[in-house]
């Protein structure tokens, strides 16, 4: 059985507070703190880079979950590591042709490589990764078009979740995008383990309980499957 994961997108919290707004939702039950990052040019959002992840580290011991929205990945690799990245998920539509150097340079700078794909890239693309030596540890399923919080959740993406699964029983497949009381048990039962919600957490007037209320659909689901 794969671990439930909580992971509160930080892109939804006020940057001007990062640090405490990271401790409140480890507070809340938080497991991970989702961290966007985007360069203004894979997707149209600018968000932040390394230099944020290096002062958020000096504040928190927290596994930070950071999704590479970015056209060049493999030039954030050691800044990321060198800042305490703890996961650095890249997108396998701008990693065709690298991505084994990639997952090798994640690796040996201690994080965890994962790989992520747009609503409209299909699932069997990143099929190669998760085979041969150097496999990717997760794959994350966007669950809406990347660059903004706040969207709605696009449920025919539950496909690639139910494919993931069934191939690799073990795998950590997280989901992106649109999650939160009314949408977390269409993913739950898909097999997504890893859940990243911004808005709903942080919009809610009681974050602690729509966390809660998304670990246990997960397990629930777990249970029943
Ligand atoms: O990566 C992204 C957007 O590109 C996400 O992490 C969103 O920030 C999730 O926000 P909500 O859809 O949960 O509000």
């Amino acid at each position: 059985m794969v671990q439930p994961k909580i992971a509160p997108s930080m892109l939804s919290s006020d940057f001007a507070n990062l640090a405490s707004e990271a401790e409140r939702m480890i507070r809340c039950g938080a497991d991970w703190l989702h961290m966007d990052i985007m360069d203004g040019h894979f997707v149209p959002n600018l968000t932040i880079g390394a230099p944020v992840i290096e002062s958020l580290r000096k504040h928190t011991q927290a596994y930070l979950d950071c999704h590479l929205m970015v056209t060049n990945p493999i030039d954030y690799v050691e800044p990321f590591g060198k800042a305490g990245a703890s996961g650095f998920t890249f997108h396998v539509e701008v990693s065709k042709d690298n991505w084994q150097e990639l997952v090798q340079k994640i690796k040996s700078k201690g994080m965890k490589p994962g790989v992520s794909l747009k609503p409209g890239t299909p699932v069997e693309e990143v099929f190669p990764l998760l085979e041969g030596e150097n496999p990717v540890e997760m794959v994350l399923v966007m669950t809406v078009e990347p660059g903004f919080g706040g969207q709605k959740f696009m449920p025919e993406m539950m496909d690639k979740v139910r494919v993931l699964r069934k191939k690799y029983p073990s795998l950590d497949i997280e989901v992106d995008g649109g999650l939160g009381p009314s949408t977390i048990d269409l993913a739950a039962s898909a097999g997504a383990n890893c859940i990243v919600a911004g808005s709903s957490v942080f919009g809610a007037p009681d974050p602690a309980h729509v966390i809660s209320l998304l670990y246990k659909s997960v397990e629930n689901a777990q249970n029943s499957s």
